[in-house]
């Protein structure tokens, strides 16, 4: 059989419903948190699965109104995660309309895009009339070249199951990126990992800031609501190891605990973090392979 897999970005003006989008394609698990994480650092949304289609969504977080210089790092970082992807998605909201959000959207999208395919979806048609909505497809499609208009409502779930399969259409042909049974906590783990490489990267003081990664390997619920996350943190060297762990194991201490703190803090329940150390030498040619679907965890900026 042959396999696809690729990323998809959305993007839109906020409260457009891209988590909205998310959870029905995805599903409902991964929804509730990504929401939250969107607002953040996390870079994917969820993985849906499309008959032999992996479709990874990629976050754009804070891509409107930049407030601060984070933030405007931040929209350079959701434009390159647009750029990176298969295909984009841009939604609209259909009582909204050509609002000056998204037509500042559509003044970069061209830039953005390069030649990807766009769809436009034209969101919430819940709200308003038919003849509306033709009326606005037609002033968005003279305005770019999109290569598909979708109308529809994420909330009631109309039209979603088309652009799933559009979009599981336009992978291209390949491995799936993500085995199946880990694509629900996904992004929890990818938050988790991101948190516990700060706090190494605060605590080290750049003694080895771009010679560290982490991984989630584990993430498992348990009955009682709280979860067991297991790390391990990959040093490029044997030598490298004493570093992270300390004396007498001191610092890994230190980061697995202001990790666990700042990750029960985020997700508001109680987390169960062990981290591990080891030395995989060949991390660089990891860390340029998840550059290449679009990500970053090594932090080399
Ligand atoms: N009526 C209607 N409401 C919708 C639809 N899709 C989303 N919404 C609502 O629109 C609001 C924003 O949806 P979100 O999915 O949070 O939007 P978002 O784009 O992820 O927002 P940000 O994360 O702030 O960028 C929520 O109150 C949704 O319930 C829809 O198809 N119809």
């Amino acid at each position: 059989m042959t396999t696809r897999a690729g990323f998809a970005a959305l993007i839109g003006e906020p409260n457009a419903g891209k988590s909205t989008l998310t959870n029905r394609m995805v599903g409902a698990k991964v929804s509730i948190v990504t929401h939250k994480v969107q607002t953040t650092r996390a870079r994917i949304r969820g993985v849906a699965i499309e008959g032999d289609a992996q479709i990874v969504f990629v976050d754009t977080p804070g891509l409107f109104a930049p407030r601060r210089r984070l933030d405007r790092a931040m929209v350079a970082a959701a434009w390159g995660g647009a750029a990176d992807a298969d295909v984009v998605v841009l939604l609209v909201e259909a009582h909204r309309g050509l609002t000056p959000g998204v037509e500042e959207i559509l003044a970069r999208l061209e830039e953005v895009a390069g030649d990807r395919p766009v769809a436009l979806a034209i969101n919430k048609i819940d709200r308003v009339k038919a003849e509306a909505l033709l009326g606005l497809s037609k002033t968005l499609n003279d305005r770019f070249d999109f290569a598909r208009t979708f109308m529809i409502s994420a909330e009631k779930g109309h039209g979603v199951e088309d652009l799933r399969r559009w979009l599981a259409g336009m992978m291209p042909e390949g491995p799936w990126l993500y085995p199946e049974d880990q694509i629900a906590d996904l992004p929890l783990r990818m938050l988790a990992a991101e948190i516990t490489r700060e706090k190494a990267t605060l605590r080290l003081h750049q003694e080895l800031p771009y010679q560290l990664t982490v991984e989630s390997e584990n993430w498992e619920e348990r009955k009682d609501g709280a979860a067991r996350v297991d790390q391990v943190i990959y040093v490029a060297r044997e030598g490298h190891k004493g570093i992270v762990l300390g004396h007498r194991g001191e610092t890994i201490k230190a980061i697995s605990q202001a990790a666990r703190e700042e990750l029960e803090d985020f997700l508001g329940r109680k987390i169960h973090l062990f981290v591990q150390v080891k030395v995989r030498e060949r991390w660089m040619d990891e860390a340029e392979r998840y550059a290449q679907m679009g990500l970053d965890f090594s932090g080399g900026g």
